[in-house]
């Protein structure tokens, strides 16, 4: 009962409480929620590493037109389809698609009108003209160009017992010289002045230069905008193809095919100014007598050309072009077409006539005003296109290419991707340094794999290392290897070549532990990288087994940079500021490489909050440098990378290098890229832009300019990455702070910034200012280098030596 009474007074005596303490209550409650909030809050700040703003939510993105060109042919970036491995040795899976998988504008197909007129050759005016020959050669294992040096010598021997109006033969590498600037038009000179072409070239039925070289003519033979005969100003041409007869014993097998398709497109981009036949030596026997006969004839023509009597009587189709049936020479463009009937072919009057098949397959009269059809959107020919074929193995064994890769210490693996230990690998395993990724990142060079999954690149640049014998092309059409093989090829042969270095005098044994794990990967090497196309597959792999990915691309490949998965750290090249310059320097083999180049950096600024982005400057003397830090700096306000790396280029030493024009004058001493730097820095600074300069490594010639915004902390650099956070991230056992808006309009998180894995400060003696060089390492200087007023210099020589990416 007495409970009961107790009952029934508590809501009188809790309503007699609240009356009297109601604000001490509220005061306490009103805290402790607070207090809940403020722990809960910084519990999160805890997890968001980041220190910088969130960015403004969804970040503003440009819209990158990817034009139908730029899509990647061959193959397809669908994830889930990957390609026939013919190099696998347990039974593979999926074969490659061949169909294209294109997106984009509608392709608008149009038709030409074939040109009825072939247009008149200037005439050669004997009296106050001069003729300039050039001889054109190519060479991947040397024989031709052996060859080519041996005929400059006996025609210019010939030449001088001759007289002036033959000037001395210009020697060119076709390797090394800007398609456009000789096989669009003839080159530009004085008026008095006319070229003619001798070319000569192997034969090779892998992907070589050579098969550039004849897709660059066809192309421009198919370009609506270039004229029907564009070489027509040439006073004449004649080739000479290399082959073996031994392997290749006819032509219906391949013997001498490239010198034969070259010969058969100069001939309709010249307007049929073939002065001399086709000449063809086989290496295993003859070759030197053929050759010789050859020049006889070449040299024969000239003689008649100087002396005013131009290409002399042939067939139609042969010698001048004003001299041939006009007909012909519009039908000669149609060779590829299907010919209906061909009018009977004339007897041959002299030697130099066309081959009979050609003569054969020029003449279509039964039809002469049929259409061509045309791609007004694309600089393709939709006639043959190139795809078509069946793929090749990019590197096969038997080439001089892999020869050439391997005797440079790379390991191919399947036939398109290589890897090679660097030099720094070996030096911080003997406890001697590592590379500038070290000072800037953190990455020590012995837990570094260096490699590519495409050899192959899209240009041809003068300080590449690799010249000569690089594959090279625009589009994917190799047999493609599957990446977990490529990984497996890749790390296996990695391990192998570490395991080589054990008994090298000075490696520690604590190091040699840790490098048998691989840690991180420099997707870089020679070729480009994201050219491979399952790049994306071989990066999820990577980032599976914990290793970072460092990937340098050379922004020629706008489509496949859109729709790369994140990496570690994005680097695209910068090797000029301008496009003048980038032709000169990169020698590219796309036509549009400017726009496919702009299309890039606006990839990477919208891709800037999604990953590190980084500009590579390899900085060259006499190419390069000189008045262009203000275009250098228009291009880091376009894509406001987080890092800009500026770098001396790495003098490779080779003969091609050479012929490239480069030399050791190119190389800039490690003073001249400072203050190229600190031009940037200021020019930057003027612009409004917080990049600031924040680590160096002089051993290898590297200076690291980084935005302030966002790679410092409390005022000082942090440049560094925390790997370990990079991959819980990836793995999502952390939370990204990237976000964006959903269609409910709220935010939500996306992903991660690179912000949210960015590590410890920049050390000290990576500062700029301090040389970069971890003091716990050794310096070992060569001998009579060192300190001691020789720091540059040895710094020069150093980079000289060095192949580090
Ligand atoms: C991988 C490879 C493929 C070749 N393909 C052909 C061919 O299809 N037809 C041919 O006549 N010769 C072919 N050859 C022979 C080369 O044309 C010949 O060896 C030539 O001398 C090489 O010239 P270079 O040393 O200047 O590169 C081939 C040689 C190699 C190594
Ligand atoms: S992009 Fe790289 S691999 Fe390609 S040519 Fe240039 S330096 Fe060599």
């Amino acid at each position: 009962m007495a409970s009961s009474g107790l009952l029934a007074q508590l809501p009188t005596e809790l309503l007699y409480l609240w009356h009297t303490y109601r604000v001490p209550i509220l005061l306490t409650a009103v805290s402790v929620f607070a207090v809940v909030r403020l722990a809960l809050h910084q519990r999160r700040k805890r997890e968001r590493i980041s220190t910088s703003p969130l960015p403004s939510s969804p970040i503003e993105k440009k819209a990158v037109q990817l034009r139908p060109e730029w899509l990647p042919e061959n193959t397809t970036l669908n994830h889930s389809v990957l390609s026939l491995d013919n190099h696998a040795e347990e039974p593979t899976t999926v074969a490659v698609p061949l169909e294209k998988a294109r997106k984009g504008p509608k392709t608008v197909k149009g038709n030409k009108m074939r040109s009825k007129v072939a247009k008149i050759a200037p005439t050669f005016d004997h009296t106050v003209d001069q003729i300039q020959p050039i001889i054109f050669f190519q060479s991947l294992s040397g024989t031709t160009e052996r060859y080519a040096t041996e005929f400059a010598k006996a025609f210019t021997t010939w030449n001088s017992e001759a007289s002036s109006s033959l000037l001395e033969p210009q020697i060119l590498d076709i390797s090394y010289i800007e398609f456009d600037d000789y096989f669009i038009s003839p080159p530009k000179s004085e008026s008095n002045i006319k070229h003619f072409y001798i070319i000569l070239i192997p034969t090779y039925n892998i992907d070589t230069v050579l098969s550039i070289f004849l897709e660059s003519l066809q192309e421009t033979h198919n370009d609506f905008r270039i004229d029907t005969a564009p070489l027509n100003a040439l006073l004449g041409y004649s080739v000479f193809g290399f082959g073996d007869k031994q392997d290749w014993p006819t032509e219906e097998e391949g013997f001498c095919s490239q010198a034969r398709e070259v010969d058969k497109w100069m001939a309709r981009l010249t307007g049929r100014k073939r002065a001399y036949p086709l000449g063809m030596g086989d290496v295993k026997g003859g070759a030197s007598l053929r050759l010789d006969e050859w020049r006889e004839g070449v040299q024969e023509a000239l003689v008649e050309i100087k002396e005013g009597h131009g290409l002399g009587e042939g067939v139609p189709g042969s010698g001048d072009a004003a001299e041939s049936d006009e007909e012909d020479i519009s039908d000669a463009e149609n060779m590829d077409s299907e010919v209906t009937s061909r009018k009977p072919v004339r007897t041959r009057k002299t030697a130099r006539v066309d081959d009979v098949e050609d003569l054969g397959s020029m003449v279509d009269s039964s039809n002469p005003n049929s259409l061509i059809p045309i791609d007004f959107t694309t600089y393709k020919s939709q006639a043959k296109p190139a795809s078509r074929q069946a793929p090749k193995e990019m590197v096969p064994v038997t080439s001089p290419t892999h020869a050439s890769l391997t005797k440079q210490g790379y390991s191919i693996i399947g036939s398109h991707s290589g890897v090679k230990i660097c030099r720094w690998t070996k030096s911080a395993l003997r406890g001697r340094g590592s590379c500038y990724k070290y000072s800037f990142y953190g990455i020590a060079s012995h837990l570094c794999m260096e490699a590519t999954p495409s050899l192959s690149c899209s240009n041809k640049c003068v300080f590449c290392w690799r010249h000569g014998t690089n594959p090279v092309g625009t589009t994917w059409r190799w047999i493609t290897d599957a990446p977990d093989l490529i990984f497996d090829g890749i790390t296996a042969a990695h391990y192998k070549k570490i395991k080589m270095l054990k008994g090298v005098p000075g490696v520690k044994a604590e190091r040699f532990a840790e490098a048998m794990r691989i840690r991180h990967c420099a997707l870089s090497l020679v070729g480009e990288p994201i050219f491979y196309p399952h790049i994306n597959e071989l990066v999820e792999i990577m980032h599976k087994n914990r290793i970072s990915t460092f990937l340098v691309c050379n922004a020629q490949h706008p489509a496949q940079l859109a729709s790369l998965v994140p990496v570690t750290q994005l680097y695209v090249s910068i090797d000029a500021s301008n496009k003048d310059s980038l032709r000169k320097i990169d020698r590219p083999l796309h036509r549009d490489f400017w726009e496919r180049f702009c299309a890039c950096l606006d990839i990477i600024k919208n891709r800037r909050f999604e990953q590190r982005t980084v500009f590579r400057l390899t900085l060259v003397k006499g190419f390069n440098m000189a008045e262009e830090v203000k275009g250098y700096a228009d291009l880091v306000e376009r894509a406001l990378p987080g890092f800009v790396e500026v770098k001396g280029v790495t003098f490779c030493g080779t003969s091609a290098a050479g012929t490239a024009g480069l030399t050791m004058q190119n190389v800039p001493f490690y003073e001249e890229v400072a203050e190229f730097v600190t031009e940037l820095e200021k020019e930057l600074s003027t612009r409004g832009l917080t990049y600031g300069i924040g680590a160096e490594h002089a051993h290898s010639c590297c200076i690291l300019l980084a935005d302030s915004t966002r790679f410092q902390r409390n005022g000082k650099w942090a440049t560094r990455i925390d790997f370990e956070r990079f991959f819980d991230l990836y793995e999502g056992k952390v939370e990204g702070t990237r976000v964006e808006k959903g269609e409910d309009g709220m935010e939500k998180v996306i992903g991660w910034r690179p912000e949210d894995y960015v590590g410890g400060e920049t050390p000290e003696w990576a500062l700029w200012g301090n040389g970069g060089f971890d003091p716990r390492d050794a310096r070992v200087y060569r001998k009579g280098k060192g300190p001691g007023g020789q720091a540059e210099a040895y710094a020069k020589s150093e980079a000289a030596k060095l192949v580090e990416i």
